[in-house]
């Protein structure tokens, strides 16, 4: 039996090559693994006795070479291949040991050129892998040192790799070259700055399996980017609790969009994916009061965001409800110690740097996926008009601000209402706009008088000003742009209500 091993990760190869070599197998290597080995006192023949041939240019060209891939190739059933090796002196191959440059690694370093990452493309790697997966009927081959241990027990048992795990071993490999040339053309395709090409070649690695998805009968995973922001659910650094759930992932998703819209202590609330309630204040601890105090009913059970670190006083007064999840980008100790009495909370640490790095945000539908850029447009970005006769006060200026801020992350329709530095209402997910208001409306109670009201898209009838006016509202902030704008605007001016207009909608579906 021959192998052929030339790893770039040179973890755990000594002593399984070692085993290897116990077992009666000749190994062939290239020149750093070689060294390792043969400094290990481990037995194997130069990739060039084997080739005749020079590894050269640096090693971009060492086992590209018919001795090699004839020796992987050739079925061992087919006489005429048989033949081809004979007369040209090609020893059949029948393991292959590879793992490949460190591409994703390379380009994850801060200070890392153009240049460094062409050079860690690797070609004879994935070239070795793809031949022997294909051959996989008379090879096996390894790609993962997790993988080792059981062909060394699969070979001592029966001096051979069994036919299902060669199976299984080529299946990884495809999958694997298959990940590894799509961060590559991912990094390709960014520095041409081609935004959505012919084909997409996304990749993910699997994070956890999760118990179930949405719902008890629904198989579910998590996947990651590989190179996920700081700045995600993903890279979350779980601190205490149970493993989180599919719907938890979704909704502390959604908690750190939010969050991410302040710059002062701002803390949000979600339920299903909706903020229920969100406080803004000049501590952690009143920002904490104002999200808890918008609306204590729906808060329990909820997933709670800061932008801030959580101190010992905050965390008593979570203390006292029952949440799913916390996150932070920091936790006192003491605030810890408090928060960990509670054995199934889950604690969660988010570095809120990066908040503002652009990503591409998928959906998929049957039979297809839907591909945009995240929703990072704020105020800043937008035309902004007022078209009534009264401007809006200081103090209706920051209210405006804040439900304009939280209603571009409510499922549309979607209106909110804020006031002093907390959602008053929020009515999300309706089918008509007038309705999401009354339920916003309804919710607030007394708190609507002399409220801001934020809409995420424009009134088609002046029926959500009339609504609004009624209840006491007295500035609204949305998109502007409908056929009967006018007939909003009139009613506006009618109550003295001020009314902005952003030129920008923020539908949420
Ligand atoms: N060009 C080649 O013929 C070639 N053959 C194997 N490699 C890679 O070289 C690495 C091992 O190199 P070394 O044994 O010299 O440390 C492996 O990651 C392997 O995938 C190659 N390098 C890259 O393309």
């Amino acid at each position: 039996m021959r192998a052929l091993v030339s790893v770039s990760n040179k973890e755990g190869i000594v002593p399984f090559v070692q085993q290897l070599v116990d077992l009666g197998v000749e190994v062939i290597s290239t020149g750093g693994t070689k060294k390792v080995l043969q400094d290990n006192g481990v037995k194997v023949i130069g990739i060039s006795e084997v080739t005749g041939f020079p590894e050269i240019l640096d090693g971009r060209v060492k086992t590209l070479h018919p001795m090699i891939h004839g020796g992987l190739l050739a079925m061992r059933d087919n006489e005429s291949h048989q033949a081809q090796l004979a007369e040209h002196g090609i020893t059949p191959i029948d393991l292959v040991v590879v793992n490949l440059y460190p591409f994703k690694e390379t380009i994850s370093k801060a200070d890392s050129t153009f240049e460094d990452a062409i050079e860690n493309i690797d070609i004879g790697g994935p070239t070795m892998l793809r031949a022997a997966a294909k051959n996989h009927k008379d090879v096996a081959v390894l790609v993962d040192p997790s993988d080792y241990e059981g062909v060394i027990s699969e070979l001592k048992e029966s001096g051979k790799v069994e036919v299902a795990t060669r199976r299984r071993l080529a299946a990884k490999v495809f999958r694997h070259t298959a990940a590894y040339d799509a961060m590559i053309s991912n990094y390709l395709t960014e520095a041409v700055e081609e935004k959505h090409p012919e084909s997409l070649t996304v990749t993910f690695e699997k994070k956890q399996d999760l118990r179930y998805g949405e719902n008890p009968h629904q198989k579910a995973a998590f996947y990651q980017a590989p190179l996920a922001s700081e700045f995600s659910i993903a890279s979350a650094e779980q601190l205490h609790g149970k493993e989180l759930s599919y719907n938890n992932i979704n909704d502390a998703d959604a908690a750190l969009q939010i969050v991410k819209e302040f710059k002062d202590p701002a803390v949000v609330a979600v339920k299903h994916m909706n903020p229920c309630g969100v406080g803004t204040g000049a501590t952690t601890v009143e920002a904490y009061r104002r999200a808890y105090e918008a609306d204590p009913v729906s808060i329990f059970g909820g997933i709670i965001a800061f932008n801030t670190e959580v101190d010992k006083e905050t965390a008593e007064l979570l203390h006292e409800l029952f949440l799913e999840i916390v996150i932070a980008p920091s936790f006192s100790e003491d605030a810890l110690a408090v928060l960990k009495q509670k054995k199934n909370i889950r604690l969660l640490l988010v570095d809120m740097n990066g908040a503002g790095v652009m990503q591409s945000r998928m959906v998929s539908v049957r039979g297809g996926l839907l591909v945009q850029d995240e929703d990072q447009f704020g105020l800043e970005d937008a035309t902004v008009t007022i078209p009534t006769k009264r401007e809006p006060t200081e103090q209706e200026w920051a209210d405006l601000k804040l439900a304009w801020k939280v209603v571009k992350h409510v499922k549309s329709n979607a209106i909110v209402l804020a006031k002093e530095g907390q959602t008053v209402g929020v009515g999300a997910g309706q089918m008509n706009r007038v309705g999401a208001a009354k339920i916003a409306i309804e919710q607030a109670g007394e708190k609507a008088v002399g409220s801001a009201l934020g809409s995420d898209a424009f009134f088609p009838m002046n029926d959500t000003v009339e609504a609004a006016a009624k209840a006491g509202v007295t500035a609204i902030i949305q998109p502007g742009g409908s056929i009967k704008d006018e007939d909003s605007i009139k009613k506006a001016d009618e109550y003295g209500i001020t009314m902005v207009f952003t030129g920008m909608r923020h539908f949420k579906h």
